[in-house]
């Protein structure tokens, strides 16, 4: 191979190798309701736990996760907009707890049949026509 084409080729594999990550980190970036509710039930039915999700477990498992959302900021005391003087660590569990409610939230959503996005997008139409926003 001469050294100009292997150059090409190395070129080519750095601007594949950006690609990739380009596209890692817009899969994280546009996580969908639908993309997340998939994935749960492809976690639930992987591992033959499909049987267990019905919408009164998930409910009781969902409200067990708020009950270990709310243990973190208990004996807190007021705590400031944007957690500064948290630990990482704190704030990393408290990411964890939040996940655990939503996702446990769009599987009961989904093993109800309701589509989450489209019934929160409706309500939100609901609520702006209930509380209109101050004239200017
Ligand atoms: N039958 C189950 C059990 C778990 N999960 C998923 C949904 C939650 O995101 C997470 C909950 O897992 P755990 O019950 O282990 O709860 P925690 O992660 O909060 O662990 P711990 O209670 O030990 O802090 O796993 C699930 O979909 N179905």
């Amino acid at each position: 191979m001469c050294p100009q084409r292997s150059e090409k080729v190395i070129e080519g594999e750095k601007q594949e190798a950006m690609e990739e990550e380009e596209e890692e980190e817009t899969k994280v970036s546009d996580v969908s309701l639908k993309g997340l509710s998939k994935k749960l039930e492809e976690f639930a039915k992987e591992r033959d736990w499909e049987q267990y999700h019905s919408p009164r477990n998930l409910l009781l498992a969902m409200v067990g996760e708020v009950g270990e959302l709310a243990e973190i900021f208990m004996w807190r005391g007021e705590v400031a907009k944007g957690l500064p003087n948290w630990e990482e660590s704190d704030k990393e569990h408290l990411g964890e707890e939040l996940s655990d409610v939503l996702l446990y939230l769009l599987r009961l959503s989904d093993v109800c049949g309701i589509d989450l996005g489209e019934a929160a997008t409706k309500k939100m139409v609901k609520n702006a026509i209930k509380y209109p926003p101050k004239a200017t």
